[in-house]
């Protein structure tokens, strides 16, 4: 079998700046002003976190990037090309997107014909079709469902068809939007593991807008959106230490890093914990020096 491409999506390589907005203000109307005069950099292969509260434009965001919504003002360049009528089209196929709910991106009958089904648009061969199908159903363990009807699968299910069909069309860019919050635990924990394996590999630019603390703490870095404008841009490490942007942010700490907290206040020092095994690890040893 074919393996997958080696090279970096759209011939950006790794730190190449993929996503830049300089200036960027959106509004539904000039009457309902969203964002204002938002401008970052984002280098090919880095996981960002996007958040902040609801309804402070964190989907608005992320749809100016491929047109989705228009921008107001400013510039945005994606992949090297600045977005105007003549990039969308390249544009829009250097970036997929993945939503809340599965079931509102199905178009096919079956798994199969919904993966292929965004193969279509690409002028791909029959053969090069066969083989995206194959690798992609096989990496996101969903080559046994192909002939299933969409509504015939699990939530968590649903979610890795969502996911293999967009990157069967390589993009060098995946944006996840919330796209583990109609998840139960199990699934949001696989696709966390699906994340990792994505950025392990490097061929990706991930951008997830999330409200889950264990998400954003696997990320590299967050951009909080408050009242319209970015309010930070930090590592995960620096949002969970600071109360006052995460309370502005409408988000907790993770469970191990709350419980951490709690010890020192009580004069047991412990290392900040990456995950709560860390954590379990690290308290261990008082078990038994009682
Ligand atoms: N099509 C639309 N027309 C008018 N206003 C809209 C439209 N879509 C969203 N809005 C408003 O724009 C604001 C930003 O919405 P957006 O969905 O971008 O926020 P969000 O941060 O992603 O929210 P959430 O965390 O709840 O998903 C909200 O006040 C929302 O009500």
């Amino acid at each position: 079998m074919k393996e997958a491409h080696e090279e970096q999506a759209n011939g950006a390589k790794a730190g190449q700046v993929v996503i830049e907005l300089e200036g960027v203000s959106f509004g539904y109307g000039p009457e309902h002003p969203i964002l204002q005069d938002i401008s970052f950099t984002i280098p090919q292969g880095q996981w960002v976190s996007v958040v902040g509260p609801n309804g402070c434009g964190k989907s608005s965001l992320v749809k100016l990037f491929n047109a989705l919504l228009p921008a107001g003002a400013g510039e945005i360049t994606v992949c090297g090309m600045k977005l105007e009528e003549a990039s969308i089209g390249p544009i829009r196929q250097s970036i997929g997107m993945i939503f809340q709910n599965p079931d509102n991106q199905f178009v096919g009958a079956t798994v199969e014909e919904d993966i292929l089904f965004g193969l279509e648009g690409l002028c791909l061969s029959h053969e090069e079709m066969e083989n995206r199908l194959q690798i992609y159903s096989e990496r996101l363990g969903i080559a046994h469902l192909l002939a299933k009807h969409p509504g015939e699968l699990s939530g968590g299910q649903k979610q890795r068809v969502a996911i293999a069909s967009i990157l069967a069309m390589e993009p060098g860019i995946v944006i996840f939007d919330e796209a583990s919050s109609m998840l139960d635990e199990g699934s949001r924990d696989e696709l966390l593991s699906i994340l990792k394996g994505m950025h392990a590999e490097g061929r990706y630019t991930l951008l997830m807008i999330t409200h889950d603390a264990d998400e954003i703490l696997a990320s590299e870095r967050v951009l909080a959106l408050h009242g319209g404008s970015l309010a930070a841009d930090v590592t995960p490490a620096e949002l969970f230490r600071n109360e006052e942007l995460l309370e502005r942010c409408h988000l907790r700490a993770p469970y191990a890093w709350r419980l951490a907290g709690e010890l020192e206040e009580r004069g047991i020092q412990v290392d900040v914990p990456g995950s709560e095994k860390e954590l379990i690890e690290t308290l261990w040893p008082y078990n038994y020096s009682k």
